[in-house]
């Protein structure tokens, strides 16, 4: 099974072609007011159709309410609701079984004892997301451009299909993958020229680094 790399955040035509024509498995849009990413709805579904068919779409909300989540499905028909609020196992089960698709479950990582918070996702997400814990203060609970010890995830058990994020880079995300053996890594600030502002080079180089690390990511199903 090959890497698969997802470019989060994307809000213009232009940068989202990019990311699908340097090869992006997955993109993502964001609905969350406070990011520099967010899209409304309508943007939601615009950007979405101009990926169809070429990249899976993901679409990463913070904590929302059934009726947001309803209606930015219906808008963008995303094949991933990725959670990055405190939705408890129960609710990422639910909103899997409302909604009928992918559900990756975002799990802030400091230190080793964070990835205890994982263990009941395992069971009812399609991935676990591993990001860095916000820093003191941030106003977004992700998309902070940090790292975390990738050390942390280097004793997973093989089988669990995780995406690795938080602060990776066109420099940084070889080293990332040969550290974790990864089978998924998702980039948002570390594309960037701004905050928002997507660099086409940068995402070009991204995904040729992620793919080129040369690394066996973990095999197995998922679970
Ligand atoms: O990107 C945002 O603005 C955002 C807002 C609220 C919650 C999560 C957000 N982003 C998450 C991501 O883009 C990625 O899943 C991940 O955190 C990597 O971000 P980065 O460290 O910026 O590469």
């Amino acid at each position: 099974m090959a890497l698969e790399v997802k470019i989060c955040g994307l809000s213009e035509p232009a940068t989202l072609e990019a990311a699908i024509a340097a090869g992006a498995d997955l993109v993502g849009l964001v609905s969350f007011p406070k990011s520099p990413r967010h899209v409304a709805p309508e943007q939601a579904a615009a950007l979405a159709s101009i990926a169809r068919g070429r990249a899976r779409v993901g679409l990463l909300t913070v904590d929302a309410s059934d009726d947001l989540l309803a209606e930015l499905v219906a808008a963008a028909m995303p094949d991933v609701l990725q959670l990055h609020g405190s939705e408890t196992p129960e609710r990422v089960a639910a909103l899997r079984r409302l909604f009928g698709r992918e559900v990756w479950k975002a799990v802030p990582v400091g230190e080793a004892d964070d990835l205890v918070a994982a263990e009941p996702y395992w069971a009812v997400a399609d991935r676990v997301l591993f990001d860095a814990k916000p820093p003191a203060g941030a106003e977004l609970p992700g998309g902070n451009g940090v790292a975390f010890d990738w050390r942390l995830l280097a004793n997973l058990d093989p089988k669990r299909r995780f995406v690795l994020s938080g602060g990776l880079t066109p420099e940084n995300v070889g080293e990332a993958v040969r550290v974790t053996h990864a089978p998924a890594v998702d980039v948002s600030s570390g594309v960037e020229r701004a905050p928002g502002v997507k660099d086409p080079d940068l995402i070009v180089r991204f995904v040729r680094e992620a793919r080129s690390a040369g690394v066996p990511p973990r095999e197995g199903p998922a679970s």
